[in-house]
This record gives C-alpha cells, structure tokens and sequence, in this order.
C-alpha cells in the first residue's frame, strides 16, 4: 500500500481520449485525492509559473526588513509576508516563510459582512527592487482561474454531475473571477534550520492537515521532494516532485460536496534535508457566498466510496461539515482568524477571543468551525460499522426466516471489519438509529433480531439508501448533543420489556418459520459471494476443492448449524490481502434449532396448513437447489463481482468503443484498493458482461483489436437482473 503511487491525469490525452481521462480523474479523485496532472501545456502556460517561481526566488532573497514591510499584520484580509514561526499545525511550528495573496485582490466587493473582508488588495513587494513580481502574480492568478475552471468541469463530468447542479458554487465563463487563493512558500532546509538553535526545531515544514478549499493546484518548481500525503491504511508516502507536472488535490469542499465520495487525503510538508524548496500551491475556492448543499450522487458512486471507506484507517477524520445554513465564508474566516494570532489580535479581537473562549471550555476549533472532534471521530467509526451491520443483515434476512443471534450478528461483524467489535459499539448503532431493526429477548434470554421485522425494513434496494439514512441521523444526533463524550449505548434492560409485551407475537413467528426461502438459491449464493467480495481472486473459495461453499458464514447459516467458530484476531489494514478467507460465525439465533424440532412434529402447522409431508418434499427440493457445482460456484463467485465492474464502467462514455485492454487495465486500477483481482479476471469479467447483457453490451474484435461497446445502461437494473441469469455462457468468450 504505502508502495502505491500517485496518479497521472494526462491532459494531452482530452482530445482523443477524453473517457481515459475521465476514468483517469475519477479515480484519482475518489481513492488518492491526490494525482498529478501532466502535459497540460494547451490549457495551461508553463512560462507563467516558471516566471512567478523565478520572482519568488528573488523575493525571498530580500532582506528581512524588506519582507516585513508588507506582513500580513498589516493586512486586515489576512494578505501579506509571514517570516519563519508565524504559523503552527497541531500546535507545532510550521518551519517555511510565505507570502499570501487572493485573486479577487482590490476587486473588493461592497463589505457588508465581516467576511467579506477576506477579499483584499494584495501586498507586492517594492517594485523598485523587483519589478516583475506584481505582473508574475496576476498573470499566474489569470492562467490558474481559468484553468482551475477547465479541471473543475472535469471533475464534475468525470462524476456525472451536471453543470446545473454545480455553476451555483463557481463563476463558470472565461475570465470571471472566482475568490481563489495562492501562497508563495520557502521551507528553508533543515541545515539551516540547525543554526538557528531554537528547542522548537523539528522537520515539520507544514503539519498533518486537509485543505479546506475545493481544489488545491502546487507548483513545485524547486525540484526538492518533501510533500507527503497519508493513504487509506495511514501510511505516509512521499509525494515526489516532478518536472513539468503539477500536484492537485481534493479539499474539503469538494469532499463534503460530493457526500464523501471525493476523498481530501491528510498531507504534511517535512523540512528538506540539505536545499531549500519553493512551492507555489493554488488554492480553488467556491463562491464564498455559498451555503454548501452536498449533490445527491449517483448509487454506484456511493456504493464505490463506502467500498473504498471500509479501507480507511482510523487516523483519518470524519468528513468537514460546514455550519448549516451558513455561508462558507464564515468558516474560512474563522480558520484564518485561528491560524494567524498576530493578525486577528490587531483586526479581530472580539472574535479571537470569542473562539479562545470557546477552546478553553472544552469544544475544539476544527477548520474554523466549532466541532467536537472526538465525537466526530467516533461517528466517523460508526458509520463505516453501520456500513457493515447494515449489509450483514441484510444478507442474512434473504437467506433465513429465522431470528439473527446478537453475539452471532457480532461476531460476523467483527470477523468481516477484521477488528472486535464491541457489543457497546454495536448497541450505540441503536441508540442513532432506535427502529433500525426491531431487537428483542429471546426465551433464553439472548437478544435477537427479528427478521420478520426486519424483512420489512431490509429490502435490498435501499441498503444504500439505508447508509445515507444512517449519516444523517448520526448528524442529527450529534447537532443536538455536540457537547457529548460519547454516544450512549442503548439500554438493554429496555429490550426485556418488549419481548413481554410482544410475547403473543412469539407464537405466530413459529409459523413463519415454515415458509420456503424468499430467494432462490443461486440468488442467495451470489449475494452471499458478494458479501465476500473484498476476498482477492487468488484466495477464491472455489479455486481449491477442500474450500467449499459450506465454509461461507450465510451457508453456514442455512445447514442451521450452531457451531461457532473463534474469532480471528483482527489484523491491521495492511492485511487486507489475506491469504485466506474471513473466520465463519454463525448469526443464527440457537433458539432457532429448538424451533425446528418443534415444527418437525407431525401435527399439521396451523398457520401455514402444511403437513409434515410437505414439509419434508420442501426441505428436499430446498436441499437439491443448494447442490452448486464447484463451476457453477466459481461462476458465481465472478458474477458477484460483475457489479463493481460496471460501477467502473458507469465513469466511462457509453457511447464509444473501448479497448478491452485498456478497460482490463482501469477495472484493475479501479478496484485495487477495494477488491484487488488479475488481468485475467477482470478481462473474464469484462468480455462476460456481453454475454450476460447481450442487448446492452457487445465485443467487436477486429484484426488489431478487441473493444467493447455499450449502451448507456442502470447499474442497478443490471446488477439486479444479474442474480436471474444463470451462469453458464461464459464458453462464449472462444467465439469473440
Ligand atoms: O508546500 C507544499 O508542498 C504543500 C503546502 C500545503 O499543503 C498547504 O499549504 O496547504
Ligand atoms: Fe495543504
């Protein structure tokens, strides 16, 4: 993991293969939020910024008192030089001196807020000692806006959101002027830093943080590698400089406003070893007007980006979430008033005491805004479980009418998120949301989950649906009890008192027990399989002829077997490749068995009116539909991945023919992080898609090369239709 690199967008490449770069940018966006962009020259002068980063050289060889002239104390728009130790990031120095400017500069609107005096006239340095420094600045704040402007919309097709949804937040036509930012920065070298023998030294060049801007472009013109981002499993992994390339990544902004889907990575600037850097980061902003409203994004980009979520360590933050209602100028002003004391001190005293105030009683300042982080970071955790218990049910709600065992459901859990989960864990999901699923005790005192009930509330359409839910009730909560150390467990005395009220219920419940399985079996097995679906190709259950299907949880579930497994101990992300497959719990309730005896009697039952006869014809023909041959297994097992597959497809045109190869190559990419398969399956999988979906997909091999073509298509309806196919037409693939 931490070997991976960063991505290329290649902008040579728009022209002639425009869905390349699509998928390219997606993909950049939603697992690194980081790439780099290359060959941009036809949208983006590469002499404009060598000829600002030559002016900041000799900016920076000015003398101090020179620098100092135009500080940003002098500045109430929080624009101008700051020397070495003015700024600090988790409460350390940040070793680099720069200067800030904005690109709006003196086009200052009408100040009716406080924040409108984010918006200023910019400080130049005397132009008598460099003449050029002003013209480099405004002519690198016309490229980038508009430039800015081009990968925006970008972005945003790469996505499939609409320009409708979005030109709200952007001043979208040529040359308009967007409140964007940039900051000029020299991290001296750590050789120098020695001689200035202060006990604050360290190598922090700039602290562990995410940008809270839309979009972050750096020019790194020095050469000097330093910049290091944080990937999924918490990993630092360099951030090398390159010629000819820019850095983008993903701020906050856009994070919140793609609902999570885009991903703001945690990066830090380490203080290089022996040369000093410049580095020239562009900082993209919405209008700051704007009241943020996150777009509803397409199912396959969510189902993508809790995929990628259940990947992330716990290091990493819960997602920015602006004040409600409340423009996003407020929050950049007050992460300015925050960062920079000096300043607020001379302009702002009353709001920098306001938000000392407020720090001193215990509520963090996170970016500016009031959050309590440590709640945050526990919803953060929350949610990625509820990710888990939501999808665990609802498998086991389709493959049994018995009621689910709670330390079984607990169990699966811990095994399936490779870490215990605490029963508090478990019962605080409740407390967010009481009605997700209808807990009961049962005659043994264990507490159970009545499927019946659940079956309701569980209909598979809307398991995405259902994670959303979950988030916004976990703001709900947390909006009206911000102040808390955590989230209460539910009280499970409460539980005792429900299954003396529903006892009666209980009887009726036996008869359920004899309805046949909702789904058919082939069904069932490859949902099941999907809920494996982060097992890698190599470690197939059905590669090998001693694993079979019987090993799985939910089948384990259906020979209503009450052996229990032990937990495996959870091992840490990086071993999320393992070599075999998760330990196997059963969820069902051991109630259930005595259940069964019961209804073996011979009496007729009477609220399904089936003999013990029929009962045994239906547990024989149940018996026979679960017979899967170790082929039909493997198939199987490859149709529960054909939906991450057209997830991936889902970014690309549909309207154009797309070599095989080259799609090979983007579904491995694409599903490295959260299902890492071969060439040779994805390729499987891709040319199965025409047979499978013969109307909305076809292969067309010519002499040079083989492609696929497609009809733009609903991902869900096809995954849906997926589970009635059978599988047994991939011997086409001879025939292409
Ligand atoms: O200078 C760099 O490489 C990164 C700077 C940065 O992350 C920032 O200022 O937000
Ligand atoms: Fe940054």
């Amino acid at each position: 993991m931490s070997k991976r690199v960063i991505p290329d967008v290649d902008l040579s490449l728009l022209e002639t293969k425009r869905e390349l770069v699509l998928a390219d940018l997606k993909y950049a966006i939603m697992e690194f939020g980081f790439f780099y962009i290359v060959n941009y020259e036809n949208y983006l002068d590469g002499n404009i910024v060598e000829a600002l980063h030559g002016q900041s050289e000799k900016f920076f060889e000015l003398e101090l008192e020179e620098k100092n002239k135009i500080q940003m104390s002098n500045s109430k728009h929080f624009l101008g030089y700051n020397g070495l130790e003015k700024e600090n990031t988790g409460g350390k120095v940040d070793w680099r001196e720069q200067i800030d400017f904005c690109s709006t500069d003196a086009v200052c609107s009408e100040t009716q807020t406080i924040y409108d005096n984010l918006s200023g006239p910019n400080q130049y340095p005397s132009s008598e000692k460099i003449p050029l420094f002003k013209k480099a600045v405004k002519d690198f704040f016309q490229a980038l806006d508009k430039f800015s402007i081009t990968i925006t919309k970008l972005i945003f097709e790469s996505l499939n959101v609409e320009q409708d949804e979005y030109s709200m937040y952007f001043n979208l036509e040529e040359d308009a002027k967007n409140f964007n930012k940039m900051k000029i920065i020299k991290y001296p070298s750590q050789n120098t830093l020695k001689d200035l023998k202060t006990e604050k030294l360290t190598d922090q060049g700039c602290g562990a943080h995410r940008d809270s801007d839309f979009l972050t472009y750096l020019f790194d013109l020095s050469q000097v590698t330093a910049l290091q981002v944080q990937s999924l499993d918490g990993a630092w992994i360099d951030v090398p400089s390159r010629p000819q390339s820019l850095i983008v990544n993903v701020g906050q902004t856009l994070e919140y406003l793609t609902n999570g889907v885009c991903l703001s990575s945690i990066h830090r600037v380490i203080s290089p070893k022996k040369d000093y850097r410049i580095s020239i980061p562009f900082f993209q902003n919405v209008k700051i007007s704007s009241i943020l409203k996150p777009f509803k994004m397409s199912r396959s980009l969510i189902y993508e980006r809790d995929e990628r979520n259940r990947l992330i360590d716990q290091n990493v933050s819960f997602q920015f979430k602006p004040r409600a209602n409340e423009p996003i100028a407020k929050s950049i002003f007050f992460n300015r008033i925050k960062s920079h004391r000096d300043v607020s001190q001379k302009w702002y005293p009353l709001e920098l005491k306001e938000i000392d105030e407020k720090a001193e009683k215990g509520t963090k300042v996170l970016d500016g805004l009031e959050e309590n982080a440590e709640l945050l970071d526990k919803f953060r955790d929350l949610a990625k479980l509820f990710g888990v218990v939501n999808n665990t049910i609802t498998l086991a709600i389709m493959k049994t009418i018995a009621d689910i065992d709670y330390e079984g459901l607990l169990e699966q859990v811990s095994s399936l998120s490779r870490k215990k989960i605490k029963s508090k864990e478990l019962l605080q999901l409740i407390t967010i949301w009481p009605d997700f699923a209808k807990f009961h005790l049962n005659e043994d005192g264990r507490i159970i989950i009545d499927t019946d009930d659940a079956s309701k509330r569980f209909l598979v359409n809307s398991m995405y649906e259902r994670n959303d839910i979950f988030r916004e009730k976990c703001e709900k909560w947390y909006e009206s009890n911000k102040k808390a150390k955590d989230i209460p467990p539910f009280d499970i005395s409460l539980l005792h008192h429900k299954y003396i009220n529903s006892s009666p219920r209980k009887k009726n419940k036996q008869a359920v027990l004899l309805k046949t399985p909702r789904k058919s079996n082939i069904e069932l097995a490859a949902l099941e399989l999907s809920s494996k679906s982060s097992i890698p190709w190599d470690n197939d259950p059905f590669s090998s002829p001693s694993k079979e299907l019987s090993v799985s949880p939910f089948n384990q579930m259906l020979k209503r077997t009450i052996t229990k497994s032990p937990i495996k101990r959870p091992g840490k992300i990086e071993s999320k490749a393992v070599n075999e497959s998760p330990p196997v719990t059963p969820l069902q309730s051991p109630t259930k068995i005595k259940r069964e005896g019961f209804l073996d009697s011979p009496s007729k039952n009477k609220a399904t009116g089936s003999s013990m006869l029929e009962r045994i014809r239906q547990k024989e023909t149940a018996r026979k539909l679960s017979f899967v041959s170790p082929e039909k297994k493997r198939l199987l097992f490859l149709d529960s991945k054909t939906p991450k597959v057209l997830a991936v497809l889902t970014g690309l045109r549909p309207d154009k023919p797309h070599s095989i190869e080259i799609l090979v190559e983007r579904v491995v990419n694409s599903l490295s992080l959260s299902l890492p398969i071969s060439d040779k399956e994805a390729r499987e999988l891709i040319l199965n898609l025409a047979v499978k979906f013969p109307e909305t997909f076809v292969v067309v091999k010519t002499k040079l090369i083989t492609v696929l073509r497609w009809k733009d298509f609903d991902i869900n309806e096809l995954a849906e239709n997926l589970a009635n196919i059978q599988s047994d037409g991939y011997d086409e693939f001879n025939r292409i």
